[in-house]
């Protein structure tokens, strides 16, 4: 077993997991796909094939690849995760004691695999097979939902993040997505490529109440060097980030962060939604939100937990200075105003970097790709015409485990 180890973006990629939409693509209709982040409804066939694709270009660049079905399933073989699952997903609080209580005597009989493809996949009134006295049942629709579907978990990227030798395992800022962090829990509690291999979990482990202290990993860009570069966006907020850093500084697992203010829209709900790293000393900006104007700090800390903040002028002179490189080149999303836009909401810049200078990105971005090869930087073009709909690239549907630094 190798290390569990993220020691930049940019360094050879070794092993991530990620995540083929199935069951839970089945259930988003244009009623519900808004509620679950999601602008439309998606082709659930071709969006399969789609990230088979991804999975197979990951393979071919040497990638081990992991798949979080696989690993709730076999995270469910251990009794204990079993019962632990059971009883936070499907809790007496969420669906009423009765009910709770028979869903999960339901589920409790069901194989490992079929259990993950539903409490990833989500579970309908009218697919429940048990008729309960619960009042949940007579006041319900058959298309409502009574575990609803989590179609977000094909951006594994988010839900935990792996900065050097730790994890944290975030609280989500949306509640279409909150449910996902208790599976991520369970992950890396049980099973047996985490359970006993040393690492760290820096935050969001506790079964408790996180308040406005959000993370979500597509904020969290490990630029290698001992710093961290974290985007303050619609989901991840200065909370939330001070509480990492202290966790980071104890553990003296990172010499600094450097934190960005972002606009607080959809188009760049992460900051790897406008900005990613692609060689050591190039990253991709959308330059409409990636500006010279950005507030940015610098947050140092030490052992005691104790964090200092300072303002840190422009962001490029606190990356170069982080990673004692310069001057950073910075490509921007291509076309003209019209195209850049479209490219940028297809994930232009949300590209997965597998080794330095080498970028898996959708195809359909022709103009900033075609930016990219001109400065030198290989991209692997997968489809994504079905997967992008969900507001996300191939950066936003890997969380690497394994990584070599910089
Ligand atoms: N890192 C990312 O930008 N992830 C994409 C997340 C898309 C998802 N539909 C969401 O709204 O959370």
């Amino acid at each position: 077993m190798n290390k569990l180890y993220v020691g930049s973006e940019v360094g050879q990629l070794r092993r991530v997991i990620i995540h083929r939409p199935e069951r839970a693509l089945t259930h988003l209709t244009p009623s519900n796909c808004h509620e679950l982040l999601f602008d439309d409804v998606l082709a659930v066939k071709r969006a399969g094939e789609e990230h088979d694709i991804f999975a197979n270009t990951l393979r071919e660049q040497g990638v081990e690849v992991l798949l979080l079905h696989d690993l709730l399933s076999e995270t469910l073989s251990v009794p204990e995760a079993r019962e632990w699952l059971l009883t936070s997903q499907i809790s007496d609080f969420r669906l009423g004691g009765v009910l709770a209580n028979d869903v999960r005597c339901f589920l409790a009989d069901l194989p490992n695999q079929e259990l993950a493809s539903i409490l990833l996949g989500g579970l309908s009134y009218g697919e429940l097979p048990v008729q309960s006295s619960s009042m949940m049942q007579g006041v319900h629709e058959r298309t409502d939902f009574v575990i609803e579907p989590l179609p977000n978990h094909l951006f594994t990227r988010d839900t935990s993040c792996w900065i050097y030798g730790g994890v944290s395992i975030n609280p989500m800022a949306k509640p279409a997505r909150q449910r996902e962090t208790n599976h991520l829990r369970a992950i890396y509690r049980w099973h047996p490529s985490f359970a006993g291999q040393g690492f760290i979990k820096y935050f969001g482990d506790e079964e408790r109440n996180y308040e406005n202290s959000t993370i979500e990993g597509g904020d969290v860009l490990v630029i290698g060097r001992g710093a961290v570069l974290i985007g303050m966006s619609e989901r991840t907020t200065p909370q939330g980030v001070e509480q990492l850093a202290s966790s980071l500084f104890k553990r003296d697992e990172v010499n600094q962060i450097i934190a960005m203010q972002l606009p607080k829209h959809r188009s760049c709900m992460h900051l790897d939604t406008v900005m990613t790293h692609m060689r050591e000393d190039t990253f991709s900006v959308y330059p409409e939100v990636v500006r010279k104007d950005v507030q940015c700090w610098r947050l140092t800390g030490d052992e005691s937990g104790q964090v200092d903040v300072k303002e840190a002028g422009y962001f490029v002179t606190a990356i170069e200075e982080a990673l004692d490189v310069g001057p950073l080149n910075l490509i921007t999303t291509g076309g003209d105003s019209f195209e850049s836009e479209r490219e940028q909401w297809n994930d232009a810049n949300n590209v997965l970097t597998v080794k330095p200078g080498v970028v898996i990105g959708y195809e359909r971005n022709v103009y900033t790709n075609e930016k990219y090869d001109k400065a030198g930087i290989t991209v692997l073009p997968i489809p994504g015409n079905e997967l992008g709909r969900g507001r996300g690239g191939a950066r936003c549907m890997s969380c690497p485990i394994e990584r070599d630094g910089i």
